[in-house]
């Protein structure tokens, strides 16, 4: 199982690097990566499981995360009363269309990549396609808002070598930009 002794911090060097596409289908270990990595989240999310395992809840882990520079990450994002409303195993995912709002969590972001907190808003896009593929090859396209699609930004992010900090205006880290929902 992963635990967060196998989560990379800042300054290894696979955090700031692109990842590499996956060929389908998707070889046994790359297989093998995605259903641990979603293991981890739902340990994670798991209170008695976190806590024997000292696991920092998660919504998402990419692989970069875990030192294997692949485009692939696992998502389990909960609604605020704890239901799961979107959950993959992302392979190649990427972002067809994106709207003109923008969306921030009120809270900012974190990253089990980062042992700190870093203040301020994370703005991205609030309504986006998303194109991936499963561990056969099969193409999915959906279409997310809000909270799934800021953590589904927050991992593709991941695959392309940036942070969440990276996106926080640092002379005005609070500022709402225009046309941008702030979400609870
Ligand atoms: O990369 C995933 N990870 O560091 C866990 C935190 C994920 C996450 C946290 C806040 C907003 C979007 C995504
Ligand atoms: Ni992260």
């Amino acid at each position: 199982m992963i635990l967060m002794k196998d989560i990379i911090r800042e300054g290894t060097p696979t955090l700031r690097a692109t990842a590499k596409k996956v060929t389908f289908p998707a070889s046994q270990e790359e297989q093998n990566l995605g259903l641990e990595m979603m293991e981890f989240l739902e340990n994670s999310q798991d209170e008695k499981i976190a806590e024997k395992y000292h696991l920092r809840a998660g919504v998402g882990l990419a692989a970069p995360q875990v030192n294997v520079s692949k485009r692939m990450a696992a998502v389990l994002v909960p609604d605020n009363q704890g239901n799961i409303v979107f959950k993959e195993i992302l392979y190649n995912p990427r972002i067809l269309r994106e709207s003109v709002k923008r969306a921030a969590l009120n809270e900012g972001e974190g990253c089990l990549s980062v042992d700190r907190d870093v203040a301020g808003l994370v703005v991205r896009t609030d309504r986006i396609t998303l194109e991936f593929f499963d561990a056969d090859g099969t193409r999915h396209e959906v279409k997310l808002r809000d909270y799934p699609a800021i953590v589904v930004q927050h991992e593709i992010d991941h695959l392309n070598g940036t942070l969440f900090y990276d996106h926080i205006d640092s002379k005005s880290p609070f500022k709402i930009p225009e046309n941008t929902v702030i979400i609870e």
